[in-house]
């Protein structure tokens, strides 16, 4: 008679399998963005972003070319070229939606290098991008407090039992939705909170974005063409907005193609021309730069 038994395990001693994600790094609780949560740990807490040596090519064209930068905490750190120059390659390097040639990234110290995208923002980076996206058929709320529900859930270790988890879950629940309406009103579109996404006008999309990005605490934020499609109140609603958020302890860094426009919303700005930053600084020592008035 054939006898079948289980292959016995085998136990291989190692601390992580090819399959087992590596760990994420630990950093202290994320900068608040809502008012109601005091202020934030400021500019000493950390270095903020940090990218060194970027290199990113797309076959034979070079889109970023060693470029460095640091936007560190609680302030607005611009980034500023003209169309092409290597301004949304850049922060898709930063947020780990493209893979550079070489160069590095860092967050408050930790290595962001080679993470992926989910990784990086559970480490606290956010983004919004330069064409909005957003779950279209959800409510302009539900999206908001989805992204709540989800960081709630994802920023700590799971609960040790499953009635545990199922309270942790439901307390997520409830206070994301809380979260998603002072989130709304913050950024000025609470009026369309019931509307589906797909219907608002590509303003609010793009407000929206900024909110869901705003749930999630970010300790650094990325707004890649913050302005595009807004009316001039609102743009001058969200200038006030940047620098309230950064006031609280965020880093955060933006894009655009107006250096003018920047000017007055930003602590530092980089310029970039060819994928090569060309000129950096207090934004009035910028503007005088030889190089920049040439572009
Ligand atoms: N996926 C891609 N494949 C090939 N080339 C790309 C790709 N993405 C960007 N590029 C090229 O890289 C260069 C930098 O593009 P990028 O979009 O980063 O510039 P940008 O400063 O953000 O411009 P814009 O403000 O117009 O978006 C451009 O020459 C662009 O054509």
């Amino acid at each position: 008679m054939i006898r079948i038994t289980a292959a016995p395990r085998r136990r291989t001693g190692r601390r992580w399998s090819v399959l087992t994600p590596l760990p994420i790094p630990t950093l202290p609780d994320p900068a608040p963005v809502l008012p109601a949560n005091g202020p934030g740990p400021g500019p000493e807490a950390g270095e903020g972003l940090r990218a060194m040596g970027v290199t990113v090519r797309f076959g034979g064209t070079t889109a970023v070319d060693g470029a460095a930068l640091t936007a560190p905490p609680g302030t607005v750190t611009g980034l500023v070229g003209p169309a092409g120059s290597g301004k949304t390659t850049l922060c898709d390097v930063l947020t780990g939606l493209c893979r550079p040639a070489r160069g590095t990234v860092r967050l408050d110290g930790a290595e962001l290098t080679g993470r992926p995208p989910h990784e990086r923002a559970r480490c606290g980076l956010a983004r919004t991008f330069q064409r909005p996206t957003a779950f279209w058929s959800l409510t302009v709320r539900e999206n908001v407090r989805l992204a709540a529900e989800i960081h709630a859930v994802t920023r700590r270790p799971p609960g040790r039992s499953a009635r545990d988890r199922w309270r942790r879950r439901r307390a997520a629940r409830h206070a994301a939705g809380e979260v998603a309406d002072a989130l709304l009103e913050r950024v000025g579109i609470a009026a369309y909170a019931q509307r589906p996404a797909g219907s608002v006008p590509p303003e609010v999309a793009r407000l929206l974005e900024l909110a869901r990005a705003l749930a999630a605490r970010p300790r650094a934020l990325v707004l890649d063409e913050p302005w595009a499609d807004l009316s001039e109140p609102r743009g001058r609603a969200l200038e006030v907005l940047v620098r309230d958020l950064a006031a609280e302890g965020p880093a955060v860094l933006l894009t655009g193609s107006d250096l003018e426009a920047l000017i007055g919303v930003c602590d530092v700005l980089y310029v970039l021309d060819a994928g090569r930053v060309v000129a950096s600084g207090p934004p009035v020592e910028v503007r005088a730069d030889p190089r920049v008035r040439s572009l």
